[in-house]
């Protein structure tokens, strides 16, 4: 293979991440490559972190993110999390300041091992997540599946983390509603110009909440970072919780989210490696290292 690049399969609380080291390549992962790792049950991915050189003084790296349908995204706090992990196990640094499509990340390694990402500010404008029509109040968009007269889900929550996410609040199990089939066309929904992550969340205390998500360009996942600060924000803002909230998710790992004074969303977890490659960064052909474990 001409031209490869090493990556390494990892995962952010179960999130399905391939963190790909693009440094020193002028290059990009392309959305062929993106489909066609995905498409091999070993290297299937929710997400895509290409670490290239830094654009701008006073940031380490810039982070491009794919998602598996080859989209770009403008956040992914699980991945950032494994980008951390992966740039700490080689360089031995702890703290670290990243560029993305949607800002500057700051990133830093605590002594237990986990990973603790500033994930910036959120934004509740209607043009910002944005929504295709005005809403002058996003805490509730009008908005619904199923009958018209007994909805199954119905007046979410709309938040950008940098990336549009929508939060359907349910009192009951999250697990009773059928996300892969209202995931779609939720995601798809005209009110979502740039299509939405949908989320549904269940509050279970002040400081505690359940979340499921269906990924914009990836689909059902075990975890989605942004999509946790995102409901961390919206449910605070509605006066469901605080604004520090540790959060269950499907792979059965937690997260944590605290919502700072400073209007910062610091998403805290661990992050896991599991093999390591190198592959073809345009058509995404890869081999497995020897030495990596199965
Ligand atoms: N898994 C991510 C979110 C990924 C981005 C998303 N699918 C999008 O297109 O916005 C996370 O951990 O935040």
């Amino acid at each position: 293979m001409a031209g490869t690049a090493p990556f390494a399969k990892m995962n952010g609380i179960g999130n399905e991440i391939i963190v790909a080291d693009m440094r020193g390549r002028a290059d990009r992962v392309t959305p062929a490559a993106a489909i066609a790792l995905n498409a091999d049950a070993a290297t299937k991915f929710d997400q895509i972190m290409a670490i290239h050189d830094a654009r701008t003084p006073g940031t380490a790296f810039f982070i491009d993110i794919l998602n598996s349908d080859g989209s770009g995204a403008q956040a992914c706090g699980n991945g950032m999390r494994c980008v951390v992990q992966a740039l700490a196990a080689e360089t031995g640094q702890k703290i670290f300041t990243f560029e993305t499509v949607a800002g500057i990340l700051n990133a830093r390694q605590h002594a237990d091992g986990t990973i603790s990402v500033d994930m910036g500010t959120p934004r509740f404008g209607w043009q910002d997540i944005p929504l295709a029509e005005e809403f002058r109040d996003t805490r509730m968009i009008e908005l619904q599946i199923g009958p018209i007269d007994a909805p199954v889900l119905h007046s979410p929550s709309a938040v950008s983390m940098g990336n549009p996410h929508a939060i359907f609040w349910v009192d009951g199990d999250v697990w009773s509603y059928e996300l892969d089939r209202f995931g779609p066309l939720l995601e798809n929904h005209p009110i979502f110009p740039e299509r939405a992550n949908i989320t549904i969340a269940q509050v279970t205390s002040p400081e505690t909440m359940v979340i499921r998500t269906w990924e914009r360009g990836a689909g059902l996942t075990k975890a989605c970072g942004s999509a946790a600060c995102a409901a961390v924000v919206a449910a605070a803002r509605t006066r469901r919780t605080g604004r520090s909230v540790s959060l269950m998710t499907p792979g059965g790992g937690s997260l944590h989210v605290e919502w700072r004074d400073d209007d910062h969303v610091i998403l805290t977890g661990a992050a896991e490696w599991e093999f390591s490659g190198s592959f073809d960064p345009s058509t995404g052909q890869w081999a497995r290292d020897t030495e990596s474990a199965a």
